[in-house]
């Protein structure tokens, strides 16, 4: 039996999510902006909820996350919130010459006669002016992935450029969007960021975030609750569909059917569709062509890993934001011992400031060394030369003892080379012992290998990617 809850529990809904509300955000922003606000009415699992005129619609957006929170806390059967102004309110009471709102029914004894919040009759669908969210999307994105708190490097700045300009004309400038990257690279947080930014620009666009697994999930069970035209509604209605972690869909056949069409009604009527991946389309394995294809129709960009200046101005920048003074040389300590993932440099940063808030000490060198003594430790955990000669032979189809032998078709000397190229890199070991490693070369060869890597890595985006790759594999 399913609970069906009375009008006057409903009512309390929204006095309840603002009571929870009134206990997390300052006391004048909550007088100003959320006691004027008041329940109108439930729409199948839509909250309608009056403000006093349309200057309150920001609110859906600002305190979204914290509604959701409430809903979710208190376990209100609820999936939207619609604001509506009083003009857009069917059940509206009248409004007070004042500006107010006459006081609801259940709130005083006075309450007007003309209200119709009591009204049994069906309520007008929200007009296009409403201010409406929706968290499964809004709030889903992280209020902190905007494009100000994104460092610009060289590695991201084609793919930041690209990610501006799509939320600048979305559906005119690139589509789809296609970026790809490492581990903790920030394609969500580009992502989040167009979502965040066309929203600023069109506060009534409909933006669905969601990744490839959840996409996935959300349609199983769909299929199992014959519910495919709500999922259907969901994706294909949107004004900006922002799917990350694409890969996730890799060999997932009716997955990806699903994702085709979707892809194809969103394109058809001039919807952007941003995708994000850890791998170029040509490289996504398990996958459709047809899929692959309309994944390089509009822009692909890729995200490199951040180079040593990038990382100390991240570090900075998060620390900024925590209102922390980092010096340059600890930055530098830390950008020059986290390698290539953003996330576990900032990793590095949250151990560091509490450390030294737990402790009551300023961050200096050494308090730095000696708080993330572990943390680096595992990062510079040692490297063979074994396991370089592993991860590339696995990376090229081939046996390692393939890298040691004479052999010097090109299909062996390239990888031959970048194993050599990521020995020095990643090792201790001098020429000549590198070179003994291999097979017993001179010094000389390993160093010419390692120059022409080197070089070619600087012009040659794939081979750079691959590296990275391996880079990656083996820290
Ligand atoms: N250039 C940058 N400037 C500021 N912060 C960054 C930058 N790049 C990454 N970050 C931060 O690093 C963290 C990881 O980024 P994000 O989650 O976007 O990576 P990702 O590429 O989506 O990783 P994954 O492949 O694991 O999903 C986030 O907190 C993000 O804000």
């Amino acid at each position: 039996m399913s609970f069906v809850p009375t009008a006057t529990a409903v009512l309390n809904y929204w006095v309840r999510i603002l009571a929870a509300l009134e206990k997390k955000i300052n006391r004048q922003s909550y007088e100003t902006w959320l006691k004027p606000t008041r329940f109108s009415h439930l729409e199948g699992k839509k909250l309608f909820v009056r403000i006093p005129s349309a200057d309150f619609q920001h609110v859906g957006d600002r305190y979204a996350d914290l509604i959701q929170e409430a809903i979710e806390n208190l376990e209100l059967d609820v999936e939207a919130v619609v604001l509506i102004t009083p003009e857009q309110d069917p059940r509206a009471p009248k409004v007070r010459e004042d500006g107010g709102f006459a006081p609801l029914p259940s709130h005083s004894q006075n309450a007007p006669q003309q209200s119709r919040l009591a009204s049994p009759s069906a309520p007008a669908a929200p007009g296009p002016e409403q201010s409406r969210f929706d968290w499964n999307t809004a709030s889903q994105l992280n209020p902190r992935y905007q494009f100000d708190a994104f460092v610009v490097g060289s590695g991201n700045q084609f793919a930041m450029a690209a990610a501006q300009a799509v939320a600048e004309r979305p559906s005119k400038a690139y589509n789809p969007l296609f970026l790809y990257g490492g581990v903790g690279m920030g394609k969500t947080h580009l992502m989040h960021a167009i979502g965040h930014d066309v929203k600023r620009r069109m506060p009534h666009a409909s933006i669905s975030y969601v990744s490839g697994e959840k996409f996935m999930n959300e349609m199983v069970d769909s299929v199992r609750y014959q519910k495919m035209t709500s999922f259907r509604d969901r994706f294909r209605n949107v004004d900006v569909l922002l799917i990350d972690d694409i890969q996730f869909m890799a060999g997932k056949e009716r997955t990806q059917e699903e994702f085709f069409h979707t892809f194809n009604t969103l394109h058809e009527s001039m919807k952007q569709i941003v995708i994000a991946s850890d791998r170029p389309p040509k490289e996504l394995p398990d996958f459709e062509d047809r899929l692959r294809s309309r994944f390089e129709w509009g822009l692909i960009a890729d995200i490199q890993p951040p180079d040593l200046e990038t990382k100390v101005a991240i570090l900075q920048k998060k620390a900024e934001n925590e209102q922390t003074q980092l010096p340059t040389d600890v930055a530098l300590f830390i950008a020059s011992n986290v390698r290539t993932n953003v996330r576990e440099l900032e990793g590095a940063l949250v151990r560091l400031i509490a450390w030294c808030s737990m402790h009551g000490v300023e961050i200096t060198l050494a308090v730095a060394q000696q708080c993330l003594k572990q943390f680096i430790d595992t990062q510079v955990r040692k490297i063979t030369i074994e396991a370089i000669q592993r991860t590339v032979a696995e990376q090229f189809g081939m046996r390692v003892s393939e890298l040691k032998q004479k052999n010097n078709s090109r299909q062996i000397v390239v990888p031959r080379q970048i194993a050599m190229y990521l020995a020095k890199q990643l090792t201790e070991a001098s020429l000549p012992e590198i070179g003994r490693q291999f097979g017993g070369k001179h010094h000389t060869t390993v160093m010419h290998s390692i120059s022409k890597i080197d070089e070619q890595r600087r012009a040659d985006k794939d081979l750079n990617r691959t590296i990275n790759k391996l880079m990656e594999t083996l820290s």
